[in-house]
């Protein structure tokens, strides 16, 4: 099975390139920038079209949350028109397509865990893209499994675990909100259930089309998170620190974040007979190769 991704140097692309090594029957190729550029859909096309791919990976995206308060153009043209173009050109290719998207899509004002079938009504800029970009895909490949994913980190380029552990290096108390509650995601896991996906998509199942919530097992908050981080780094002897909470209102951002953005992975697990781990034995897995800095940074 061919499987085209876009993106070359993002979190999930580099972790389905890792997953899929050593296994023949998985043929990932990354397509980024600047052969495949989301803001221009005649190289998406004609990328995915000459690749001839069996399942096409719609990773790449706008995902700096904040800026995209400033550039809301950006924003849309990558996670909106950026989505059509590979959801059309998969589509000219014979592929399916398993589109990523976000929690950021839900206010986060309800209670509990949030089903694919509840309201989304995405309070920022990101979140208002990336629910286009869904809308997008689906009415171009009827081919589709759209993917929304949470909190998302891993060894490579930058994420909050990251941030954590280059802020503790140079201070001894860090401040973290601890009123905004999900479910993080090892990127390593979200690409075990994306080639899954893929899988089952290609092999025509029907069940495998729809939309689809992938998250790490367990829920916290952000505070909560980064104390996992800084328990598991120190415990290696990489940099720790103490985690001071405080709430939304005393750390303030550009963009507005959802305090509730749990997910319910039922319909996976369901449909694909696969649940993600525990987040905190993903965590440790992710906190050990950073602390032994066995993955070098992002190549820009
Ligand atoms: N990160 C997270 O916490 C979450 C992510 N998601 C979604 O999951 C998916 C994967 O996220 P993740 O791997 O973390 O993303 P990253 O931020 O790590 O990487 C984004 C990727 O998109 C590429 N990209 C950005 N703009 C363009 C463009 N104009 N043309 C081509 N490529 C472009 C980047 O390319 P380059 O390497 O050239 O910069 C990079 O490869 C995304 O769809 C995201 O919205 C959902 C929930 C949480
Ligand atoms: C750096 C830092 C952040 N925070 C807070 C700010 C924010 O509310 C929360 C998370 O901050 P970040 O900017 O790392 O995360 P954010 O950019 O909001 O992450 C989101 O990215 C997009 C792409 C998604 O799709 C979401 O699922 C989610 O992962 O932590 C602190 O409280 N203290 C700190 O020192
Ligand atoms: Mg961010």
């Amino acid at each position: 099975m061919k499987i085209l991704v876009t993106g070359s140097r993002g979190q999930l692309a580099r972790s389905l390139a890792e997953r899929a090594a050593g296994r023949p029957e998985m043929d990932v190729v990354l397509a980024g920038r600047p052969g495949l550029d989301l803001h221009d859909p005649a190289s998406v096309r004609a990328t995915i079209v000459a690749a001839k791919p069996d399942v096409v990976v719609s990773a790449a995206a706008y995902t700096a949350v904040d800026a995209a308060e400033d550039e809301p153009e950006a924003a849309f043209a990558v996670n909106a028109a950026g989505a059509a173009a590979v959801a059309a050109g998969a589509a000219e290719a014979g592929a399916a397509i398993v589109h990523l998207s976000t929690d950021y899509v839900f206010a986060g004002d309800q209670p509990g865990e949030r089903v694919e079938t509840d309201p989304p009504d995405p309070r920022n800029v990101y979140g208002m893209s990336k629910l286009a970009g869904e809308r997008a895909v689906a009415d171009v490949n009827p081919r589709h499994a759209i993917l929304r994913t949470a909190w998302v980190y891993s060894p490579f380029g930058q994420n909050f675990a990251t941030t954590m552990l280059g802020l503790a290096a140079g201070r001894d108390k860090v401040r973290v909100v601890a009123d905004q509650w999900g479910n993080p995601t090892a990127a390593a896991d979200l690409a075990e259930g994306v080639l899954r996906v893929a899988s089952a998509l290609a092999a025509g199942a029907p069940a495998a089309s729809g939309t689809f919530h992938l998250a790490g097992h367990g829920s916290t908050n952000w505070a909560g998170f980064a104390r996992e981080i800084f328990a598991q780094s120190s415990r290696l002897g990489g940099p720790s620190a103490e985690v001071e909470e405080v709430v939304s209102q005393d750390f303030p951002m550009r963009a507005y974040r959802p305090r509730n953005s749990r997910l319910s992975c039922a319909k996976f697990e369901t449909t694909f007979g696969w649940r993600a781990p525990d987040w905190r034995d993903s965590c440790r897995a992710v906190v050990a190769r950073m602390v032994a800095k066995e993955v070098p940074g992002p190549t820009r």
